[in-house]
C-alpha cells in the first residue's frame, strides 16, 4: 500500500485574469477550486494509474471538509487527522504568467500532531510512505524526521519531496526517491549548476548521501534519472502548457505508482515524465487518458 502524507493541504484557488493590474479592481475571466497540497496531488495521480493508496495528513474547517469530500468523490481513500484550525487556501494567479500565493498553514496542536504519528503504526514492510510539501510552522522543522523514524521502524520505504535542511536530514535514512528540480539541486548544494554533467554529479551526491533513486526534473527540458549504476535522460512530449502547478507531484505519482506496480525503474521514469507533462498540458492534474496519450512520446536514453 502507498500512503501519501500532506502536512499542509490546500484548496488551490486558480484564478485567471486577462491582465493583472496591481492597485486596481481586476475581474476574473475563469476560476477553479481544486483539492491541493503536494501529497494529495500524488494521491490523485496514483489513483489515475490504479495504484492503491491512502491520503493522510491534517485537514480542518470547511476547507478541510471540501478537500476530503472531493477526494472521496474520486474514490481516493483518506484517513486525515481533523484539526481545530482551517486548512489554507492557496491562490494560483494566471495572468499570462503564473503567480502563486501560498498560505502558511493552520495551527496544529501537540495532540493533533501525535495523532498523525500514531496513524503510521499501520505501516508494514512493502509499504511506501510519500512525504510531500511544506510543514506548517506550528509543527516545527523536524516533524518529517519523526515520521521517517516510524517508517524505518516498521520496515517501510519512504519518498520525500521537500527542500533544504529537511531533505538533507532525510537522505541518510535511504529514501526510495528524491526529485529535486534543477534549481532546488543548486540551492541544496549552495552552488551554481550550469551543465548536464554538473547536474548528474550533484545527483550522484544525493545517491552517496543515501537516496536510492534520484529524479532531476528540468521542466520543458526533460528529466534525468540517476541510479547507482546508470544515468538516463528523458525528453518531454510536445504540447501546449496550460498549468504547471502539480507537474512535479504528478511526476512523483507516476514514478512511484509504476515502480510499485511493475518494479521497473525505467518504466517508472517514463510514466513519471508522461504524468508530469500530462499535468502541464491540462487545466487540472493529468487524467489517465492524457498520460496514456503522452507515454509513447517519451524516449529514454542511457547516457
Ligand atoms: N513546459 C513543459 N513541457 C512539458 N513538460 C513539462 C513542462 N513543465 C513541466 N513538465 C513535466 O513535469 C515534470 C516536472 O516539472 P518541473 O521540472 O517543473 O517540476 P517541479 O519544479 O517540481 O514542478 P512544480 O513545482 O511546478 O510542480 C517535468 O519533468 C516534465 O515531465
Ligand atoms: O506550500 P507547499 O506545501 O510547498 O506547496 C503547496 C502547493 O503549492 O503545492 C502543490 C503543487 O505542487 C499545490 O497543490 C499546492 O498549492
Amino acid at each position: 500500500m502507498i500512503y501519501t502524507v500532506t502536512l499542509n493541504p490546500s484548496i488551490d484557488y486558480i484564478v485567471e485574469v486577462d491582465e493583472l493590474k496591481l492597485g486596481e479592481l481586476n475581474r476574473m475571466k475563469r476560476d477553479l477550486k481544486l483539492p491541493g497540497g503536494k501529497g494529495i496531488n500524488v494521491s490523485r495521480i496514483l489513483n489515475q494509474l490504479g495504484a492503491q493508496n491512502t491520503a493522510i495528513g491534517f485537514l480542518g474547517g470547511f476547507t478541510g471538509h471540501y478537500i476530503d469530500d472531493k477526494l472521496k468523490q474520486d474514490q481516493i481513500a483518506t484517513d486525515f487527522v481533523f484539526i481545530g484550525d482551517d486548512t489554507r487556501i492557496n491562490v494560483k494567479l494566471k495572468h499570462g504568467d503564473e503567480t502563486e500565493i501560498n498560505g502558511l498553514g493552520p495551527a496544529i496542536s501537540t495532540e493533533e500532531a501525535d495523532q498523525l504519528v500514531n496513524k503510521l503504526s499501520v505501516l508494514q514492510q512493502g509499504d511506501v510512505l510519500v512525504l510531500s510539501g511544506s510543514v506548517p510552522p506550528s509543527l516545527g522543522g523536524d516533524f518529517y524526521d519523526r515520521l521517517i523514524a516510524v517508517c524505518k521502524e516498521k520496515g517501510a520505504e519512504f519518498v520525500i519531496d521537500t527542500t533544504g535542511k529537511a531533505l538533507l536530514q532525510a537522505l541518510p535514512h535511504g529514501p526510495l526517491l528524491v526529485k529535486p528540480n534543477h534549481h532546488e539541486l543548486s540551492e541544496l548544494f549552495e552552488t551554481e549548476i550550469n551543465s548536464r554533467e554538473e547536474l548528474i554529479a550533484h545527483g550522484r551526491k544525493l545517491l552517496e548521501l543515501g537516496a536510492k533513486h534520484v529524479l532531476i526534473s528540468m521542466a520543458g527540458d526533460g528529466a534525468l534519472l540517476v541510479t547507482k549504476d546508470e544515468v538516463y535522460h528523458a525528453n518531454v512530449p510536445k504540447g501546449q502548457v496550460k498549468n504547471s502547478v502539480g507537474a512535479g507531484d504528478s511526476m512523483i505519482g507516476g514514478f512511484v505508482g509504476t515502480l510499485v506496480l511493475s518494479n521497473d525503474p525505467l518504466e517508472a521514469f517514463r510514466t513519471g515524465v508522461a504524468s508530469g507533462s500530462a499535468t502541464a498540458f491540462s487545466d487540472d492534474l493529468a487524467d489517465r487518458a492524457k498520460i496514456d496519450e503522452l507515454l509513447p512520446q517519451v524516449t529514454i536514453t542511457r547516457l
